[in-house]
This record gives structure tokens, sequence and C-alpha cells, in this order.
């Protein structure tokens, strides 16, 4: 019988013992199947004489459905569940990221090389030339992960020990995608002013500054100063990486669609960080028909005060050709809201203003969430590139360059590329020191 969930994207694996004859899995997958549920890997575990044990994972919208799930696979005959895990918990155990040695350590003699005595004659050396603490340390390839907690994802502040493994996931993608080492830095601290001087006091350690999931305005203040003070890059990616990754999607969207960017009115939901960085970055750009919303009057008068005009949430949905959502309100957008053949970029994370497919079915031309449309494109080869060159900062013509780039590697019909396609992250990484040396953004030596 067809369940009256809908399907989802709660990952769950379940080890089960099966009857080892031909046909059984097959039952077992249709009777999934008739729970409306679909089903990824499947992993053959142990193979007896006459059972098998196999691990599923399935994709499940609530408990409930699984519980649903679990009960029929219990009444078919020659089927145990072993077991239940959720998979997003089990790749959590322990955390994702660790520092590892990038030296061999396996006799006396090699410790003492990377270590003491032998280390001394380094740090001299460093003492008389500063420098050389880009050769003979890890810094210029370390980037911190900065976060108080106050705007993880969508989720609101929940804490900056709550986020680490969002600042992990950062962290990991940038070691996966362009190898640098990204070191998540909590500071379980509101007030802007102690946020800019722990990270003045720490920065001698990294190449350079990411600021992550920092609410507006603090997140403004805290990345103005800071830039000014340090002469290595500082870069709020909700802001930035986010800006980027739009832009380079909406190069798409109006290519596609007939549009063109800079004479289309934009709407922009939510002037928070993102929402901002965004506006600062399509402005920058030449776009001169920003309209905006926030439920907050200085959000508002900050919109305004660089060429935005503020309205309500009708009269962006009613008046834009391109929407862009970043309020961390799940379905904030009806679908009787969607505009005839307008773009639709719904970002907010976990969950979406509106889901795209359904914004289609509304009537949008094209619609993308915050899963495919993330700065996680952009902020790899962004810092990568800015490390390269040892850029001082990483102004709007690198932001462009990176837009513009990510971009040109959609497929035909994409608005922007797969998070692991191949070449994104290099292609962005030599766009960025290209216009970074272009632009002057490095520090003469
Ligand atoms: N896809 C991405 O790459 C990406 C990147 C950055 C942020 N985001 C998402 O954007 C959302 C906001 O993040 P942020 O860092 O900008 O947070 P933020 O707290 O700085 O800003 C959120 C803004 O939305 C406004 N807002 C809240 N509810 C609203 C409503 N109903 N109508 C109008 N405005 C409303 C708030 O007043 C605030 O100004 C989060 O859900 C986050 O996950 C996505
Ligand atoms: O973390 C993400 O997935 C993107 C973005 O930085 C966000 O805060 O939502
Ligand atoms: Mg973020």
């Amino acid at each position: 019988m067809r369940s009256e969930h809908s399907t989802g994207d709660i990952a769950k694996c379940l080890r089960l013992m099966l009857y080892d004859k031909p046909g059984h899995l097959a039952r077992v997958a249709t009777e999934i199947g008739n729970q409306n549920v679909r089903i990824g890997d499947i992993r053959l575990i142990r193979s007896g004489r006459t059972h098998s044990t196999r691990e599923l994972v399935i994709f499940v919208s609530c408990e409930d459905q699984l519980e649903d799930v679990i009960d029929a696979l219990t009444l078919l005959e020659g089927v145990i569940v072993e077991d239940v895990f959720d998979l997003v918990q089990a790749i959590h155990k322990g955390g994702k990221i660790a520092t590892k040695s990038r030296v061999d350590i396996n006799t006396i003699s090699d410790v003492r090389k990377i270590y003491t005595p032998g280390v001394a004659a380094i740090c001299k050396d460093i003492e008389q030339r500063p420098e050389l603490a880009y050769q003979y340390t890890a810094i210029p390839n370390q980037v911190a992960i900065v976060t108080n907690g106050t705007a993880i994802l969508g989720l609101g502040d929940i804490g900056a020990v709550a986020g680490m493994p969002v600042m992990e996931g950062k962290a990991a993608l940038f070691d996966r995608l362009v190898g640098v080492s990204g070191v998540p830095i909590l500071i379980q601290n509101h007030d802007p002013q102690v946020i800019i001087d722990t990270v003045r006091n720490i920065a001698p350690t990294f190449g350079a500054i990411k600021l992550e999931d920092i609410k507006a305005p603090e997140c403004f203040e805290i990345e103005d100063t800071l830039d000014g003070e340090l002469d290595i890059p500082v870069l709020h990616d909700d802001q930035h990486g986010t800006a980027v990754v739009v832009l380079a999607s909406l190069l798409n969207a109006t290519r596609f669609s007939g549009l063109m960017l800079r004479k289309s009115v934009v709407g922009v939901i939510g002037l928070g960080a993102a929402g901002m960085g965004i506006s600062k970055l399509l402005t920058s750009y030449g776009v001169s028909g920003l309209i905006g919303t926030d439920l907050d009057a200085d959000a508002c008068k900050r919109f305004e005060s660089i060429g935005g005009r503020a309205c309500s949430l009708t009269d962006v949905m009613r008046d834009s050709h391109i929407v862009i959502a970043t309020t961390g309100c799940p379905q904030l957008i009806k679908p009787e809201m969607v505009r005839k053949g307008s773009v639709i970029l719904a970002l907010s994370n976990p969950n979406p203003e509106i889901e795209p497919e359904l914004a289609v079915e509304s009537g949008a031309a094209f619609a993308a969430d915050g899963k495919s449309v993330n700065n996680a494109l952009a902020f790899p080869g962004l810092f990568r590139g800015a490390l390269n060159i040892r850029a001082t900062r990483i102004n709007d013509k690198m932001k462009i360059a990176a837009a513009q780039t990510i971009a040109k590697c959609a497929e035909e019909n994409e608005l922007v590329p797969g998070l692991l396609h191949p070449e994104v992250h290099q292609a962005v990484t030599a766009a960025v020191e290209r216009a970074g040396l272009e632009s002057g953004a490095i520090k003469p030596w």
C-alpha cells in the first residue's frame, strides 16, 4: 500500500538479514517503494549459506515513515531488521577533520629535525626574516573559519559550538577541493569588538580569515574593521561567497531566459548578511533595478544606502524578474506569489523559501535552492587563488571573475555546475589569481 508520506531526504541505513534466494531482495525493494521511500546504495555485508546481510540506504521524510518501512519489512517472510542507523550521525562520529603530520617520523633523528633541537634554527631564521614563515610553516595554507554561532545556516543563534559541524564541513571541503587547511575558530561571544580583537590576535597563524555564519548587522562591522586592519584577506562567506555563486547562476539564468541582467528588476528577500552581500556585488556588476524587503527597518535602511528600494514582500514578488530569498524562513514564498517567467533562487538552508519544483510548477522559468546555489562553489577557489598570489584582500574584480568562471563551468541548462565538478575549483582559482594580479590586490614584498 502506498504511504501518505512524501518522499524525503533523511538518509537512514537499514541492516537486514535476508533469505538468500533469487527475487527476495526485489520483494524487499518493492515493499520499501510501496511506502513511497527511495533506495540509495545497497551493500552486501555478509553472505551465509541460507541468509545474507545487506545494508540498504533509504531516504525518508520523517521518523514515522521510517517506522512504517520497518513495520512493513518485519511482516515480510525471511526478513530480519537487524539495525537502523542515521547516516548523517554516523558520518559525524568523532568529527570530520583532524590535523595530520605532513612529515614521516620514524627515527629519533627525524624527531630531532622536525622538533627540538633542529626546529630552533628555523625559528631563529624566521625571527630574522619574518617572511620566511611563508616558506617554512603551514601559515600560508591555513585559513581560520571563524564563527560566533549567531546565524548558523538558517537555524539562527544556536551558539558557536552547535555551529561546529558546519565549520568542520567547510574545512573538509577546503581540504578536499583545493588543499587548504581550514581551522574552525569558535568564539562564544556576541560583542563585535571581542570578535575583532580575538581574530586580530590570532591572525598571524593564518594566510586568510573566513568569517562564517555571523549574523547581520554585526558581520558588517567585524568584516570591515578586520579588512582594514589586517594585511591578509578577510572574507565573510555568507556575504561574498554567496554573492559570487548568485551572480554566476544569474549570468546563466538570464542567458537561458533572454533577460538582460543589468536591466532586470532583482528582488532580494531578507537583507541580512547574504542579502546585502548579494545586493552589493550585483550593484558592482551593474545591476541598477534592485528592490528588497526585510522585517527589520534598519536592514531596509542599509539596503537603501547602497541604492536599493525597500518595499513589501508582495511588491517584490510582483515586480521582480529575478527573486533571491535569504531569510532563513522555509516556505515563505507561496505558490500564488510566483510571477510567471521569473527566476527564483530560494537560498535558505537547510530548507528553502520555496521548493524549486513547486516554484517551476507555479510558473517560474528557473528556480533553485541553497543546496545547489551554494557558496561552497565559490569560497574554495576564492581563498585558494588569493593565497596563491598572497593577496591582501579579495576585491570585487576577483569575485566577479570567480562568478563568470563558475557560470562557464555549468553544463547547458544548468544554472551552476555541481560542487564536485572536476575543474570548477581549479578554474576559479586561476581566474581569481589573474584578477587579483591585474587589480593590484597583492602586497609588495
Ligand atoms: N545558499 C547559500 O550559499 C547561502 C549562503 C549564505 C546564507 N544562506 C542562507 O540564507 C539565510 C540567511 O543567512 P544570513 O547569514 O544572511 O542571516 P542573517 O541573520 O544575517 O539575515 C537574515 C535576514 O532575513 C531577515 N528576515 C527573516 N525573516 C524574514 C521574513 N519573513 N521576511 C523578510 N526578511 C526576513 C532578517 O531580518 C535578517 O535581516 C540562511 O538560511 C542561510 O542558510 C545561504
Ligand atoms: O553552509 C551552507 O550550506 C551555505 C551557507 O554558508 C549557509 O550559511 O547557509
Ligand atoms: Mg554560512
